[in-house]
């Protein structure tokens, strides 16, 4: 593939940081390297030296001094050596990629947000026209909003996005525009394909191979978001778009945030070499890197599970999900019958609620629902145009408890009720 044609000019235009070339070399250098070249501050100044961390099992982990001293330093862009080998193994043994002339690259990110960010920033020139799942999680909107582009809705259904509208909207087109450099075609599609956010939608197999062959007919990238890929309820995992990946057109966006911790900012971008290097020149100026610490912890955990240990805690993580999803269906069933309509989740964290006879949910949701002591999203945020009334509520069973979850929903029932009768 050449990808070109998908980057913008700033993308285009950015170098690999010499300063951030240097950390790579020193950072891959024999000991015998005398360096006095990098601006790196000297450890002897930092006041940490050792630190344990226990885990729930019991089991410690210790960063000794030279872990320390190699965790507060700078590192290189592309992360700590430890865990990007480690995520770049994981990915080769989960997806297995097929060989599409691109040698896979990965790339560690400051939570997946980041890597998000860095790609529509790369990806997007203004007026360009870009598709995305809808509705569709706002810090994907947040990211791609302000580039002055014109956003393609796809809609998704229980099963994810629908290829049906997909190929309707591509229709508008030939596949010939791909190479036309003066058309508006567009070049990027933007999915959540597992227990999707928010509605816990999930792409089954089928659907994922129409979807890349509309992306090879029409020369698209894929933006696959996937932070709920192992905690789908069901096994064994639907392929990933990765592991479809025979032209190089997919860019894979993983999370540890849902799985070992959110605060730690630790995720990683997967994709074919030319692309994650771009991205990662973006990331040489803006954060440099992730967090050494978050990066060492991370890498000294996953390296003494290795991926049985990995996949156990990610099972584990899926079946507490599952749990949780059941708790609050069984409570919807209780309270909102009659009131609102759902699709049973099948990964992630969220219910995705159309309320019946209301047909704007924002000031119940933000306003009464909250005097009541209860907190949703209103679905305006999920879509495209936050002003249009819009009928959908997200529900997150992530921490609510399963008692808090139906105090909730008899709170959101009650409401509903006063405000239908208020109608009639
Ligand atoms: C589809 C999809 N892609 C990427 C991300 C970002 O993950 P990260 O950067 O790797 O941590 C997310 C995280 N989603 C949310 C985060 C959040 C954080 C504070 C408060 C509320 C939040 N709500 O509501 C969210 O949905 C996501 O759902």
């Amino acid at each position: 593939m050449n990808y070109t044609r998908f980057f913008n000019k700033v993308s285009l235009a950015r170098k690999p940081s010499p300063i951030r070339v240097l950390t790579e070399i020193i950072q891959n250098s024999p000991k015998s390297l005398i360096s006095m070249a990098g601006g790196m501050p000297n450890v002897e100044t930092f006041p940490f030296t050792e630190a344990t961390i226990t885990l729930k099992n019991g089991s410690k982990l210790h960063l000794d001094q030279a872990a320390m001293n190699k965790s507060l330093q700078y590192s290189a862009t592309s992360g700590l050596p430890m865990l990007h080998q480690w995520v770049s193994d994981l990915q080769t043994q989960i997806h297995k990629p097929p060989d599409n002339g691109h040698p896979m690259s990965c790339v560690i990110t400051n939570g997946s947000q980041d890597g998000l960010c860095k790609a529509f920033e790369a990806f997007v020139t203004p007026g360009d026209n870009v598709l995305l799942e809808h509705p569709v999680y706002p810090g994907a909107l947040a990211s791609v909003s302000p580039l002055d582009c014109n956003l393609l809705p796809v809609h998704s259904d229980g099963d994810g996005i629908n290829p049906e509208h997909l190929r309707q909207t591509l229709s508008r087109w030939s596949p010939a525009d791909a190479k036309d450099p003066s058309s508006d075609i567009p070049k990027v599609l933007y999915c959540i394909p597992n227990g999707g956010n928010p509605t816990g939608s999930g792409l089954t197999l089928k659907r994922k191979q129409e979807i890349y062959s509309l992306a090879r007919q029409y020369d698209l990238m894929i933006l696959e978001d996937d932070p709920y890929f192992y905690i789908q309820f069901a096994r064994p995992f639907v392929p990933s778009f990765l592991s479809l990946d025979v032209d190089g057109r997919v860019v894979r966006f993983d999370s540890l945030s849902k799985l070992l911790s959110s605060g730690m900012r630790i995720g990683f971008v997967t994709g074919p070499k030319p692309v994650v290097d771009r991205f990662t020149y973006h990331l040489m100026c803006s954060s440099m890197q992730a967090s050494g610490l978050s990066q060492m912890t991370l890498a000294m955990i996953l390296k003494d599970w290795g991926f049985p240990g990995f996949l156990e805690h990610t099972d584990k993580t899926a079946k507490f999900y599952e749990n949780r999803c059941q708790q609050c269906l069984k409570a919807a069933e209780k309270h909102l019958k009659g009131l609102a309509e759902w699709s049973v989740p099948c990964g992630g964290m969220f219910l995705w609620l159309k309320l019946l006879n209301i047909t704007d949910a924002h000031e119940l949701i933000t306003k009464k629902a909250y005097l009541r002591d209860v907190l949703f999203v209103p679905g305006n945020v999920f879509t495209f145009d936050s002003s249009a009334p819009c009928q959908y509520v997200r529900a997150s069973f992530s921490t609510a408890s399963e008692e808090e979850m139906n105090t909730a929903f008899s709170r959101l029932a009650e409401l509903l009720k006063e405000e239908t009768s208020k109608k009639n």
